[in-house]
């Protein structure tokens, strides 16, 4: 197996829910060993510590709608600057930007911090919901619903403009896989710009392994690979420690078997890990159960 530089950033956010607790799931992942486990792998792991803006959520959620409606914008804009910087710098030193949150509106930050130097970038979105709403369509005005809103350059300018101008990805770059919680607004814009999606039965139908599979395939021209994995596409059966959880989702070793044929391919070139909030779980299992992610998405395999 190859050996990977692997950058661990903790983004402790919550501005983008409501539910106090996300911000400590970098930490809670972090005691179950990942760093330790991944250097077991064989890879080259440096933890870089959590990345801070001005504003700490563990002091609380704020929960100020802009004029705009959006929750904790200043927070989460703030936030999601200081994060782009950091796995920016990252990638300049050629390593594999690994993010673990924290809220999913982290990914504003990450992917614009990627797409600096992966103009082109392709981007498999697991998740239970399709957070591709923007503050025109989204009915709460959480920002953990938006990033792909945003980063496709909808909606709200001041959130457009993060880190670098402009929209960040193309609508044929993205694949969604695992939805089934979708609103109103966010199913009339994957249909209007034909967004490949994959919802949750057609992952039942078709099998995860085949779906990451036509995923890929769909992504073959980009230049570079992000993963954005929610640990709320898993089945909350199995995962109790997130904030949205939803019935009927994906089980845990159908997600081992998708991530390894992912991490064959070695197309990756950066992930973000999200939503595992310890407050919210059973002995923190749902960190543990993340650090089994990890490893798969880092090639760690049944043999
Ligand atoms: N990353 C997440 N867990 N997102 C949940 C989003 C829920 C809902 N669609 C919203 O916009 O508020
Ligand atoms: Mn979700
Ligand atoms: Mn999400």
């Amino acid at each position: 197996m190859s050996v990977i530089k692997i950058d661990i950033i903790g983004a402790p956010t919550a501005f983008g829910q409501p539910k106090l607790g996300v911000s400590l799931g970098p930490d809670a992942v972090r005691l179950c060993g990942l760093k330790a486990r991944l250097t077991a792998l064989g890879h080259e792991v440096s933890d870089k510590g959590n990345v801070y803006g001005k504003y700490r959520a563990e002091y609380g959620n704020h929960s100020e709608r802009n004029e705009e409606g959006l929750m904790n914008f200043v927070q989460v804009k703030d936030f999601s600057e200081v994060l782009a910087n950091t796995v920016e710098a990252s990638l300049n030193d050629k390593h594999f930007p690994f993010i673990v949150g924290g809220d999913h509106s982290l990914s504003i930050g990450s992917i614009s911090g990627i797409t600096k130097k992966y103009s082109n970038l392709g981007v498999l979105w697991i998740d239970a919901h399709g957070d591709i709403n923007n503050s025109d369509t989204s009915p709460t005005g959480n920002i953990h619903g938006m990033p792909l809103g945003v980063l496709l350059g909808e909606g709200s300018r001041r959130l457009v403009d993060i880190h670098h101008e402009g929209a960040k990805l193309k609508h044929e770059n993205i694949v969604l896989i695992g939805v089934r919680d979708l609103d109103t607004g966010e199913k009339a814009y994957i249909k209007e710009h034909g967004i490949k999606c994959y919802t949750m039965s057609d992952v039942k139908r078709l099998g995860l392994d085949a779906v990451i599979t036509k995923a890929l395939k769909h992504l073959e021209s980009c230049d570079g690979i992000h993963l954005s994995l929610d640990v709320d596409s898993l089945d909350p059966l199995e995962i109790q420690g997130t904030g949205t959880k939803v019935d009927g989702g994906i089980f845990l070793s159908d997600m081992l078997s998708g991530l390894n044929i992912l991490s064959s391919t070695k197309r990756l070139v950066s992930a973000d890990l999200v939503e595992v909030n310890p407050l919210i779980d059973n002995c923190n299992e749902t960190a543990e159960k993340a650090v089994i992610l990890s490893e798969y998405i880092f090639g760690q395999s049944q043999i």
